[in-house]
């Protein structure tokens, strides 16, 4: 049977983000009067959500001063990254090659597509709409839309059940762990990408369908299985 539905990772997979993430992190670590961190560093804590990424910033960079009320400085951490965020949203982001033709592909097999990502709901329709991907979503499940984020299959559940399709017609695609443990928890199909960021481990170890080199590839994927 033809999949009914693609549900879409965000960072790493459709949008290179890493360089707004970073600039933002990179803000807020000075704000609180610690070292930056370089790019790639930061890319390997991103994929379980925003709150998460802060507490691995901390963890690497807040020896001292955090020690006292480590609540109060994640809090604090984590308003300054949300306010330097807004300030970067977007800035720097790039699509990766063959995203818009992968996803027009999909909308021509009848494929409906939802974004599902662990990014807050502040920032992923602005993303969305800068980049002008806006369009190609029947829906939008962001990290703060159900009570659990992926890894837990909350996201995808609820994306199949908006776009009203059955679990086993939908195909995620993703580039992490996170996505890929979310899918096969949910009963979904799943494929990776390999150009994300994975919390810096191979993809090849991933419990996946198949690995597929762009969003173009996982549409032909889609229409050959
Ligand atoms: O916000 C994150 O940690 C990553 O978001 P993603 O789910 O789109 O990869
Ligand atoms: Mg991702």
């Amino acid at each position: 049977m033809p999949f009914a539905a693609a549900l879409l990772d965000l960072d790493g997979t459709l949008l290179n983000t890493i360089p707004d993430l970073a600039d933002a992190s990179n803000a807020m670590l000075a704000e609180l009067g610690l070292e930056e961190l370089p790019q790639e560093q930061v890319a390997t804590y991103v994929g379980k959500g925003t709150p998460h990424l802060v507490a691995r910033l901390l963890q690497e960079r807040d020896t001292e001063a955090g020690r006292a009320d480590p609540q109060a400085r994640f809090q604090q951490a984590l308003a300054a990254f949300l306010r330097h965020y807004h300030a970067c949203n977007g800035r720097r982001a790039v699509l990766y090659p063959g995203v818009v033709e992968g996803l027009q592909a999909m909308r021509a097999q009848g494929m409906k597509l939802a974004i599902v990502t662990n990014k807050p709901t502040e920032f992923t329709p602005p993303l969305l709409r800068m980049k002008g991907l806006d369009a190609y979503f029947d829906h939008v499940v962001c990290g703060d839309t159900c009570a659990e984020k992926k890894p837990h299959p909350m996201p995808l559940l609820h994306a199949c059940e908006l776009l009203g399709v059955q679990t086993a017609q939908a195909l995620a695609i993703g580039d992490s762990l996170n996505d890929a443990q979310a899918a096969r928890a949910a009963g979904v199909h799943v494929l990776a990408v390999p150009y994300g960021y994975n919390e810096g481990a191979s993809v090849h170890d991933l419990d996946v369908d198949a690995i597929v080199s762009s969003i173009e590839d996982a549409a032909r994927w889609a229409g050959e299985h």
